[in-house]
């Protein structure tokens, strides 16, 4: 079997305050692999996007350890986790994350403006990704001018147009219809497979579960 990409071992994490300290997380072992889709599911509250913050390297653990590859990235400093998030990691947002001024395409082309790509293969990039998405038609057109589920489409080819080797989603459906939520797991389900992204994604849904390669219940 293909070697874990990202790797979490008995992480947790806990917030401390006046009030005392709240275990967000409770020791959680997680592994992904290319071409894999790991679903976290639990109630509200059980530590899904605790734990999604701290695979982004965005949030550090209060014990165990996570590893990209052979490195580790829990006690990485800052500015390593600034590129392995910049190098490595596509995010999709619960709500969209577009910019409401910039069209479809121009919001798909954000990342690799930011990363430097030459304009002629940004533009080849992000047809691609918009065409990947099923919405080559819709470039030109501004997030309000697109239906929620066409919106979350937008979001995943923008989180996917820098070709990263990870993908997480915290609840990317719970802003969706049970129909379109249906359409976007699967949707994120056959790009996973066919790009061999890794991917963590949270959810709510228990029926989201069916598409997962490894479900890890929370809570
Ligand atoms: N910065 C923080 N300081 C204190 N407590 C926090 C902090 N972040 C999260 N928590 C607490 O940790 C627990 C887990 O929160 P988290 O947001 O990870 O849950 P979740 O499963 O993603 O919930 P939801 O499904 O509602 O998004 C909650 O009890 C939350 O109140």
């Amino acid at each position: 079997m293909t070697r874990a990409l990202l790797r979490a071992e008995a992480v947790t994490r806990e917030f401390t305050s006046r009030a005392g300290t709240v275990r967000a997380l409770g020791a959680t072992d997680l592994a992904v692999r290319p071409g894999e889709l790991v679903v976290l599911r639990g109630p509200s509250g059980s530590g899904k996007s605790t734990l999604l913050s701290l695979l982004a390297g965005l949030d550090r653990p209060t014990s165990g350890r996570i590893h990209l590859d052979d490195e580790r990235i829990d006690d990485a400093p800052e500015s390593r986790l600034v590129e392995y998030r910049r190098d490595h990691l596509g995010i999709v947002f619960q709500s969209f994350g577009l910019l409401p001024v910039l069209t479809a395409t121009e919001n798909v082309e954000v990342p690799l403006r930011i990363a430097g790509v030459p304009p002629a293969e940004r533009t080849d990039r992000v047809a691609e990704a918009l065409d990947l998405v099923g919405l080559a038609q819709h470039g030109g057109q501004l997030p309000e001018e697109l239906s929620g589920g066409q919106q979350q489409r937008v979001g995943i080819a923008r989180a996917l147009v820098s070709r990263p080797r990870i993908l997480l989603a915290d609840e990317p459906t719970a802003q969706l219809d049970s129909a379109n939520a249906a359409a976007i797991m699967d949707l994120l389900a056959s790009l996973v497979a066919s790009q061999g992204v890794a991917a963590v994604v949270s959810t709510h849904d228990d029926s989201m579960s069916d598409r997962a390669t490894h479900v890890i219940t929370l809570g």
